[in-house]
């Protein structure tokens, strides 16, 4: 891992990946702010999935914010997006300093606690389109970030810590070649939020 003191940019070197990481993007000042706005101000949901027949709750809290007409399907779920907060907006500019384009879209994730997750997947979805730019900021408790590849079992399962204030870079093959997930801890760990910048077409 290539480390540059002054951006505090680590650039995570796995193949078939481009992976940015800053561990502190956000102050520690700025990163409490924003976690207590968003667990009061985010309108949470808790979506279903249907398993078998049965109905059950996924393991946590989402919500989705964007700019009006941008629905997006997730796991057979379609969204429709909400209209952008003030708070939402200003992490969204921060990000697009570094990313250099402009997303028109956010998925975020509530992880209650430990047994909060989100199992393996690519964000692949055809409305990404190819090779899609997502920037994953996070807030809270420190969760790990796992990635596995999807067709090369030789390469070994990768692991991030992402914490309060970090911002992930995700760009070229790595959703076409890796899946990712947060697994359950049996760790207490305060709650985690989880925002991913997209941009649907
Ligand atoms: O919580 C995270 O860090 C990952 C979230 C994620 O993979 C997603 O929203 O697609
Ligand atoms: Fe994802």
């Amino acid at each position: 891992m290539k480390y540059d003191k002054e951006t505090q940019l680590n650039l995570i070197s796995i193949p078939d990946t481009e992976l940015m990481f800053y561990p502190s993007y956000f102050s520690q000042q700025e990163s409490d702010i924003i976690l207590e706005n968003l667990l009061t101000e985010i309108n949470w949901r808790q979506d279903k999935i249907k398993l078998y027949g049965k109905e059950m709750n996924i393991p946590r809290l989402t919500a989705w914010y964007g700019d009006e007409g941008k629905s997006y399907t997730y796991s057979h779920i379609t969204m429709n997006p909400i209209p952008w907060t003030p708070v939402l907006l200003s992490i969204k500019q921060r990000v697009e300093e570094i990313a250099n384009i402009s997303f028109n879209s956010v998925l975020i994730n509530l992880y209650r606690y430990g047994q909060d997750s989100m199992g393996w997947h690519s964000d692949d979805e055809p409305e990404l389109g190819k090779n899609p730019i997502i920037a994953s900021v996070s807030f809270g408790g420190t969760r790990k970030f796992q990635l596995r590849h999807r067709f090369n079992k030789t390469l070994k399962k990768v692991e991030i810590n992402l914490t309060h204030g970090s911002l992930l870079m995700m760009q070229g093959k790595t959703q076409e070649c890796w899946q990712h997930q947060i697994p359950k801890t049996a760790k207490f760990v305060n709650p985690r939020i989880n925002l991913t910048f997209r941009i649907i077409k």
